[in-house]
């Protein structure tokens, strides 16, 4: 049994620490001693309208997206002030560096995306023109090629400060990923929860990844308890189909993987951001797959459906 207090890096945000102290008592019902430490990253910083971004985080390693929540806790983790930190696993990028170790993911919560209204229960309901907060470019380009008449209001921050700025009537509908506000206690407001071949969820929502150095092998095998085999084959798969094409949280990409009786499950799905175009894919193959060939099968599918030039043609709109 192991003798260290694990200590647990988290930002600060509800739901981060939500998680952080759910797998604190995860830890503790394994008779292992856990503590949480709350640790403020650039990402959190730029939510406050104040803050000016940098270019590049204070060690000079340039700022790019996908990092933003992650890097100062990676720090952390290195300089040995914490021995685990828990992600939101589709905010980790689908390759660590090799000093750390994806050592868990454990049971993954609901993965698919909420829609958050008062007056209207359905996206289908919502009058054109409607105003929809969201960021997120898969989400607006799911939502567009099901809904090419609304319009989008641009919300970033913690699901708490999105919540309370659509209350504020800054926008009448919200895209909210289900497991952030079930776990937060705010399921009352999810009027729908779109099914995955609609609106097909980021590789990894709903699932926690548990992070440590490479080297920690005490943490690692306590940690390793947690570990669910079947959300780790799938969230796997899910960041294969996204690695094989291109990588990264700006990607118009969703990929959900389940299983079923004596098989695994994939959707897939690429939009054009104009949600005019859309290629899907659906494939099941028997459980001896690895999640990695699964997830290349998925990419190579998507490719043959023209998902790459469907990208292409976002990155020439972004420009
Ligand atoms: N990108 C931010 C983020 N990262 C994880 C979650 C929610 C929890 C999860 O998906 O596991 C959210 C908010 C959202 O997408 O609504």
């Amino acid at each position: 049994m192991i003798q260290k207090t694990i200590r647990i890096g988290s930002r600060g945000s509800q739901l981060a620490l939500w998680q952080a102290h759910h797998i604190a008592d995860r830890l503790r019902e394994q008779g292992v001693n856990a503590e949480v430490e709350v640790i403020r990253t650039v990402g959190d910083r730029m939510q406050d309208p104040n803050f000016k971004a940098p270019a590049t985080f204070e060690d000079g390693t340039p700022l790019d997206a996908k990092g933003i929540f992650i890097k100062e806790i990676e720090d952390a983790l290195l300089a040995g002030r914490v021995d685990l930190a828990v992600h939101s696993l589709k905010d980790l990028p689908t390759q660590l560096d090799a000093r750390f170790a994806l050592a868990a993911i454990p049971q993954r919560a609901d993965a698919r995306d909420a829609f958050v209204c008062e007056d209207y229960w359905g996206l289908h309901m919502l009058p054109g023109g409607s105003r929809i907060g969201t960021t997120s470019p898969r989400r607006k380009a799911m939502i567009l090629a099901l809904r090419p008449d609304v319009t989008f209001v641009e919300f970033r921050g913690n699901i708490d400060t999105r919540l309370r700025k659509w209350q504020e009537g800054v926008a009448d509908a919200l895209i909210l990923a289900s497991a952030g506000l079930d776990r937060i206690g705010r399921a009352e407001n999810v009027h729908q929860r779109f099914a995955v071949d609609e609106l097909t969820p980021a590789p990894g929502q709903g699932a926690l990844g548990l992070e440590t150095r490479a080297d920690d092998a005490e943490t690692i095998a306590a940690v390793r308890a947690l570990n669910c085999a079947d959300t780790e084959y799938a969230t796997q798969a899910e960041r294969h189909v996204l690695h094989a094409l291109g990588g990264g949280c700006q990607l118009p990409l969703g990929a959900y993987v389940h299983r079923v009786d004596e098989q695994w499950h994939l959707h897939a799905q690429v939009a054009s951001l104009d949600g005019e175009q859309v290629a899907h894919v659906k494939l099941s193959v028997p459980l001896a797959m690895s999640a990695k060939e699964l997830g290349e099968r998925g990419a190579e599918l998507l490719k043959q459906r023209g998902a790459l030039e469907l990208l292409r043609g976002d990155s020439r709109q972004d420009a």
